[in-house]
């Protein structure tokens, strides 16, 4: 059966329990995420014990945000661990992307636009008032325009964005939730099926498998219920 869209955020500060989610998980979902407290903790071995343990695709989200020519030095350093997505803020501008870009032309240089914890308040707060929508619209095209070949946005705007930036441009959303799960520190927040259904191509879920009982049965589910038959 062909794996669901779904990338398995391996949170957590250790990488035998990292290894232990990915065989769990892994038969069920196409991808597994590393995040950045597994990295920093382990650096590179996180990703070749993640692979070896059986993920075939690997998304790197370190959310890269620094001056161009750091985060293109930063994209160099890991370009050679192969991961399939590497994500960068937008709000890092068209030259900072434009850097990671060149500097790890096989990876996806994936573009967070609103982080989905965000909600109006905070937005407000760090000065980008006004509907969470604009401004991750207006991310998303400066993003693509600089290169990127994957965003990640809250399925509440995955539609929008879609018609902003076309076809051809991966849209990947965290902020995930099955009905009656906790929404934890998340704000902007759909279910998985409204996601798929709102165009995403790829929904990222952490908590609500990884801190099931029994997490090979909630990817199991959770793929099911995408194919339908859930
Ligand atoms: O806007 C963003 C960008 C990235 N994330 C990451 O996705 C997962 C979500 O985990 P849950 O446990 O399902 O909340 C996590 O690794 C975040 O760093 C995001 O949530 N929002």
């Amino acid at each position: 059966m062909t794996p669901a869209p779904v990338a398995i955020a391996l949170d957590t500060d250790d990488l035998a329990v990292a290894a232990r989610w990915t065989g769990q998980v892994g038969p069920h979902v196409s991808t597994l995420k590393v995040g950045l407290g597994l990295y920093l903790r382990y650096g590179p071995e996180a990703v070749a014990r993640v692979r070896a343990a059986g993920a075939e695709r690997v998304f790197l989200d370190l959310k890269l945000h620094d001056i161009p020519a750091t985060v293109g030095a930063a994209a160099a350093a890991v370009a050679g661990l192969a991961p399939h997505y590497l994500t960068v803020h937008a709000s890092g501008g068209t030259d900072m992307i434009k850097a990671a870009v060149a500097a790890a032309p096989e990876t996806k240089i994936t573009a967070v636009t609103v982080l989905t914890s965000l909600g109006e308040g905070d937005l407000a707060d760090i000065g980008l008032a006004g509907p969470a929508l604009d401004a991750a619209r207006r991310l998303a095209a400066l993003a693509v325009g600089a290169g990127a070949r994957a965003l990640v946005c809250s399925p509440r705007e995955v539609a929008a964005i879609r018609a902003e930036v076309g076809p051809g441009v991966e849209l990947i959303t965290p902020g995930v939730r099955p009905p009656g799960a906790a929404g934890d520190d998340q704000t902007r927040v759909a279910s998985p099926r409204e996601a798929l259904a709102a165009g995403a191509d790829l929904l990222v879920v952490g908590r609500p498998v990884t801190r099931a009982a029994d997490p090979a049965a909630a990817a199991a589910e959770l793929a099911a219920s995408l194919r339908g038959t859930g």
